[in-house]
């Protein structure tokens, strides 16, 4: 039977091409939902790029739908989950389109900085005013970079031989990658506050939602620009209205939004030193050659019952795996790595995954996967399987041996990462998932919910102190537990918690519960 190919965005010719070697393939473009619940039955695979938002009532109906395709990166317009319970495989092409991106930010950079769409309207208006568009230079100017990944690395590049001076902020990069790309690694306070113009390159997440809002721009310097290539919601629009507005900020150049397409109505669309692209990072002719010819290699892959290389979700485990201890330790590899990224941040020593008691003679290949995913899952702008986790990690220059021991007193089994930053072991008893050590902290503590970590020396009244704070911001504990190395000695509190603990209150308890040391918050 002659496979069916949809490609319901454009793409280049190029990948359609390869894809007619292989399969029927029809090219059609700006299908509404209805449109694509009636054709996505006769179809094995589907091709998109960010356009077409691939609902699961469109996979659902997707009968014999094998593989869905993602030209370039970000997967936020398809539902994963949906696609992953109904065993479809989704794959992306996360390199071709990086290069495209940073020339897109260092494009807007110059746009915003030497007023050229302004420029350029007014004399098509018949008008010839010099003194009006009077620009900046790059050179000597510091650029502030947020999110040095494939996209902030380019960008940092390029910015160089403009010869300006380069702040970076991300907290998963060490200094000395930073230093190798000409860049000085510092806080995101820090490079607000002394940067001429930054430039936004983190994925969006939960943690980089409405990263720059109104309490950064407060901290820009007045004459600053901001440029947003990345992700729409990365930056608070509404903020960056008022910022602009009220002069805060000099001026802004956008390529993503909230909401895409723009709407006519909103507000960004009125302000004036504002350079505004339709979402145009990834449109060059080369980058979508390469994205093209990635994923529909890939789709051939999947349809001929080869493994994709670049597969963003994966089919379930088998239920019977999932079930037994192994499938609990699965899960458990998961969430210690989750918890271990957030809790230590993403490690640039290399990390030693030890199994140990009953678990050192099992399979370790499943569980491998499942840490690195864990580690890598809070910190990408990609979504992390079971597939592509290794080579997700490799990509990130992360070093990973793996080792066996002996479990601690009373444990048959453990599982523990450890790495110059920490040390974070958890166990399974029966079914249950608990979390056994911090640290040096012998702790115990179901892996699930918001939790406050809060290091201090042991002593009367400190978890009553904090209880209180948390409760009179209505923040409502469901689990503690402290794990002490003496009494009166260093101990570490361990909060479960029914809400997240906003930053404000984290202040108020370093500011009023003395002795305490840094507290870490983490969610799974
Ligand atoms: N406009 C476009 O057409 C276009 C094209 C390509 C990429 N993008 C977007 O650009 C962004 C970057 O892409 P990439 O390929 O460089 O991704 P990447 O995963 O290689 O890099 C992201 C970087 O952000 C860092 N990061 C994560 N959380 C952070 C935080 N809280 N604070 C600071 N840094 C943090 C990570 O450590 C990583 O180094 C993504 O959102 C991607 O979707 C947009
Ligand atoms: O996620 C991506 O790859 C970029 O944002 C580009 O999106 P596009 O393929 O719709 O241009």
């Amino acid at each position: 039977m002659e496979f069916r190919v949809l490609v319901a965005d454009p793409i280049a010719p190029e990948g359609v091409e390869l894809l007619q070697k292989y399969s029927q393939v029809d090219v059609k473009t700006g299908l509404s939902e209805p449109d694509l619940i009636q054709a996505i039955p006769q179809y094995d695979a589907l091709v998109v790029r960010s356009e077409t938002k691939v609902t699961s009532r469109i996979i659902e109906a997707g009968d014999r739908l094998q593989v869905i395709a993602r030209a370039g990166i970000g997967v936020d317009n398809i539902d994963v989950d949906a696609a992953t319970k109904r065993g479809i495989l989704v794959v992306n092409a996360p390199l071709g389109n990086t290069v495209a991106a940073a020339e897109h930010a260092i494009a807007l950079i110059l746009s915003l900085a030497r007023n050229i769409p302004q420029a350029d309207a007014s004399i098509r208006r018949g008008e010839w005013q010099r003194s009006k568009f009077m620009g900046v230079e790059l050179a000597g100017k510091t650029l502030g970079i947020v999110g040095l990944g494939k996209v902030g690395a380019e960008v940092a590049r390029r910015a160089r031989s403009f010869n300006m001076n380069l702040l970076a902020y991300d907290p998963y990069v060490s200094a000395s990658i930073a230093e190798s790309l000409g860049a000085r690694l510092v806080s995101l306070d820090e490079l607000l506050r002394n940067s001429d113009i930054v430039t936004v390159h983190v994925p969006l997440l939960p943690s980089t939602r409405n990263l720059i809002s109104s309490s950064e721009f407060d901290i820009m310097k007045p004459d600053a620009l901001l440029v947003n290539v990345a992700r729409g919601g990365v930056v608070n629009e509404e903020a960056l209205v008022e910022a602009l507005k009220e002069g805060k900020i000099a001026g802004a150049a956008l390529d993503v939004y909230e909401k895409e397409p723009l709407p006519p109505d909103s507000p960004i669309i009125h302000l004036e030193h504002t350079v505004l692209t339709p979402h145009l990072g990834a449109s060059t002719k080369e980058a979508q050659v390469k994205v093209a010819l990635e994923v529909a290699e890939q789709v051939i892959d999947v349809l001929n019952g080869r493994p994709a290389r670049g597969a963003v979700n994966a089919p379930s485990l088998p239920p019977e795996l999932l079930a037994g201890e192994l499938g609990h330790y699965i899960e458990l590899a998961d969430k210690l790595g989750r918890l271990y990224t957030q809790v230590h941040g993403f490690s640039h020593t290399g990390i030693e995954i030890v199994y140990c008691g009953d678990l050192a003679s099992q399979d370790h290949r499943l569980i491998r996967s499942a840490v690195l995913r864990g580690l890598l899952e809070p910190i990408s702008s990609e979504r992390i399987s079971f597939v592509n986790a290794e080579i997700m990690a490799q990509e990130r220059g992360l070093r990973v041996t793996e080792a066996t021991g002996m479990a601690p007193e009373g444990y048959t089994s453990s599982l523990r990462l450890q790495s110059a930053e920490g040390v974070l072991e958890g166990t399974v008893i029966g079914e249950e998932q608990r979390v056994i050590r911090l640290d040096k902290f012998p702790v115990d503590f179901i892996p699930s919910g918001y939790f406050l970590f809060c290091p201090h020396i042991d002593r009367p009244g400190v978890i009553g102190a904090i209880g209180t704070i948390l409760g009179n911001h209505n923040i409502n504990i469901s689990a503690a537990m402290s794990g002490r190395l003496a009494p009166r000695g260093e101990t570490m509190l361990v909060l479960t918690l029914d809400e997240p603990v906003p930053d404000e209150v984290c202040e108020e308890i370093r500011q009023k519960v003395p002795g305490i040391g840094n507290l870490t918050r983490a969610s799974l």
